[in-house]
């Protein structure tokens, strides 16, 4: 197969039925099949699909497809592009069936190119070219690169004087996107971008440089771990966590895979180090209750959740290659809503970052194809003429009305291509043909992203929390915010929007906030308690809360974005965690007893705390002994325990338990009770017939339960909210 046949068949499979396979350079480097450089593949692809909707014209025109009917309408848009705009040409040999088809046609194509060029009211090719790659992005100028410097590795002081040597430091971004257009209306003459950078005024350690000048990821920096490609944007959630060890403890990442917010997170609870530790949390206050009454000294941990198995080797590598392997847990194909916010592993994060995919809609201009157009291919019944016509369109006007009808084809790559392929940005390809294709997804991805928030506010230590995504549409952005905080677990748990005034420096600083006109909340269904409960002033206050980005030309210079920052301060807590389920919620242990037995069996101190000995067991008024240990009771075989019935003879009735000594007779202890055989053990139930009803109550249970939970892997069946 050619390199043609090969490309086209790339391509037409991104179509209209291509619902998965990642991005287009994924697709291709990752097709073992190839003949063909996968290189050339993907630069064939991508250059041809940006110039698609004039080749589309062009081949339209000049009715290559009924002249030459083996070439297919992807395979035509292939071979112009080589003809018209490579350098070299098509790359087949001279005497090659397809050349041959396609050079025959030279003379027309070549006027049906340059008329397309004039109605584009281009006098050059070159305008042309910076046209096309200016609309390829949709419309928006060329962005800086944006390099964060990993402070877990090196300095930008370092990375200045090593990567950026030579660089010129200037004084804006204005200065860097000028440059960046300068080298985009130049792409493909062999020039090379301007060596200015400039240190980000927003986000610490962020340096914009200007494209074209060097490939970093082939940099020591790149492949040490040193600086991560990272777009401004997407540097907002952590910095706007603001993760702090000592208020905060530990840290989760929900959605994390490849990694740049997890490795900016450890960057961050690393900066806050004063004594050489990563980091420190001091137990304080708040976390009473805990194990071990606080950790002391113990480093935070950064939990990091990636339900897609693969994208998790990409998030472990990364985080390895950032140096914050030692303080992140990758939990790689776990899914973040099966994790049990009650798990005790969990008792102590205090801050989770909530990134979920998203319908990507702000990542334009990323490496992927545009649009492919392809031209339409003629229908059966027209009859080919042999030799070109030189006539055909004399106006040079486009011939749409050549094709009123829908294209009837001998191919299937003759289909209409859908309006548009949304590929989200876990690079999933959904056809959108019409509008209510596009509000049917993000209906469907607000939903998950929504749930995913309340899942997260469910966390009993979380006090802070960001929510994020590269969409530009309000229903996954300010409605799933307003959704979140009308929402029963937010309303229980005090959770609220982390104001403007209270955001970091930086963000404090970012101008553009959420839109106006999400908050007419259109398309948000009645009955969430949002229209209902929301005011115009509550309205206002998350607007002016809620950060956006937008990838236009607005001297900026980053991607589509949303973040939101919710807070709560931890006085209002939720029933569920202070009912004595022993979660190590922020209410105190024996706080919870009270509510659960304000008697209780039993012996308090003066202070009316529950009297324990060092292993924790409380004394029971009853008797003035120790209550039975459940604690010991846990995970033995139920066949070892035998259960004495208040006011029955002991072991009344079943094969005999006891230990006998030489004479026959059964041992007592000083109490009286028979001593049972090794491996036996007693447990006091209340009175009445094979009932096993504990006579220590409340607390027992609370321990045994939080034992289990510990233990278990922290799969969670779901919470009921
Ligand atoms: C937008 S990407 C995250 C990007 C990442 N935060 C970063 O900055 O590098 C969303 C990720 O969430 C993962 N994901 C989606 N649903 C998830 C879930 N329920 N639990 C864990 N991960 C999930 C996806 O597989 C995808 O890798």
């Amino acid at each position: 197969m050619s390199l043609y046949h090969e490309t086209a068949a790339i391509l037409t499979a991104a179509g209209p039925t291509a619902t998965h396979g990642g991005s287009l350079k994924s697709r291709i480097f990752k097709d073992k099949s190839l003949k063909s450089p996968p290189a050339q593949v993907y630069a064939l692809a991508l250059e041809t699909s940006k110039w698609s909707a004039i080749l589309k014209e062009v081949v339209e025109a000049s009715d290559l497809l009924k002249h030459e009917r083996k070439l297919t309408p992807a395979l035509s848009l292939l071979l112009t592009h080589d003809l018209l705009l490579s350098k070299s040409g098509i790359a087949l040999p001279a005497t090659h069936g397809l050349r041959v088809s396609i050079e025959r046609h030279k003379a027309r194509l070549n006027s049906e190119f340059v008329r397309a060029r004039i109605r584009r009211r281009c006098a050059t090719l070159d305008a042309l070219r910076t046209q096309v790659e200016i609309e390829a992005r949709g419309g928006c100028p060329v962005h800086p690169r944006w390099i964060r410097v990993n402070t877990l590795k090196s300095t930008v002081e370092e990375q200045l004087a090593t990567t950026f040597k030579g660089w010129e430091v200037v004084e804006s971004v204005a200065e860097v996107i000028k440059a960046a257009d300068a080298f985009d209306s130049q792409q493909g003459q062999g020039k090379r971008g301007k060596k200015v950078i400039h240190i980000d005024g927003h986000i610490p350690n962020l340096i914009a440089a200007c494209p074209g000048v060097a490939d970093f990821t082939k940099t020591e920096a790149y492949k040490a771990g040193k600086i991560i490609l990272q777009d401004k944007a997407s540097c907002f959630p952590a910095y706007l966590l603001d993760p702090r060890p000592e208020r905060d403890g530990d840290v989760m990442d929900t959605c994390a895979a490849p990694g740049n917010k997890t490795t900016h997170l450890a960057a961050i609870v690393a900066s806050r180090v004063e004594d050489g530790k990563a980091v420190v949390f001091d137990g304080s206050t708040s976390k009473k209750g805990k194990k071990g009454g606080g950790k002391g000294t113990t480093t935070t941990t950064i939990f990091a959740f990636e339900k897609d198995p693969h994208r998790a080797k990409t998030l472990q590598k990364m985080v390895k290659t950032a140096g914050s392997d030692s303080f992140t847990v990758v939990n790689a194909g776990k899914d973040f809503l099966k994790v049990n916010p009650l798990d005790a592993k969990y008792r102590t994060v205090g801050a989770l970052l909530l990134d979920p995919s998203c319908s990507g809609s702000g990542i334009v201009g990323r490496d992927d194809a545009p649009t492919l157009h392809l031209p339409s291919a003629p229908s059966s019944s027209s009859t080919p003429s042999s030799v070109p016509s030189t006539k055909a369109n004399p106006k040079g006007k486009q011939n749409n009305n050549k094709r009123k009808s829908p294209p009837t084809s001998s191919s299937t790559e003759a289909k209409e291509p859908p309006t548009k392929v949304l590929i989200d940005d876990d690079g999933v390809a959904i056809p959108i043909s019409s509008q209510a294709d596009l509000e049917a997804r993000i209906a469907s991805l607000a939903s998950f992203q929504l749930t995913l928030l309340q899942h997260a506010m469910s966390f009993p230590a979380a006090k802070r929390i960001t929510y994020s995504t590269c969409s530009i549409h309000a229903g996954e952005n300010e409605h799933v915010v307003l959704r979140a905080l009308a929402s029963d677990v937010a309303k229980r748990r005090g959770w609220r929007v982390l104001k403007r005034e209270e955001q970091v420096e930086g963000m404090r600083r970012w101008d553009v906030r959420g839109e106006q006109g999400a908050m007419d909340l259109e398309g948000v269904t009645e009955g969430e308690g949002v229209k209902e409960k929301m005011d115009e002033k509550e309205k206002e206050e998350v607007r002016d809360a809620v950060i956006r980005a937008y990838y236009r030309d607005d001297g900026m210079g980053v991607m589509g974005f949303f973040v939101a920052g919710f807070v709560r301060d931890g006085t209002v807590d939720d029933p569920i965690y202070t009912n004595g389920t022993g979660t190590g919620a922020a209410q105190p242990e024996d706080d919870e007893e009270e509510k659960e037995d304000p008697e209780g069996p039993f012996v308090r101190d003066e202070q009316g705390r529950i009297v324990r000995d060092v292993n924790g067991i409380p004394t029971l008024k009853s008797t003035g002994k120790k209550a039975v240990d459940l604690k010991e009771l846990q995970g033995e075989d139920e066949s070892s325990v035998e259960y004495r019935v208040e006011g029955q003879e002991e072991g009344a009735g079943k094969e005999e338990p006891y230990q006998r000594d030489e004479e026959g007779q059964i041992v007592r202890d000083e109490e009286g009770l028979p001593v049972l055989k090794e491996g036996r053990r007693w447990k006091v139930v209340k009175g009445g017939k094979g009932q096993k009803e504990e006579e220590v109550s409340g607390e027992g249970e609370s321990e045994s339960k939080e034992e289990s939970s510990e233990e278990d892997d922290g799969e969670w069946g779901g919470f009921n909210d």
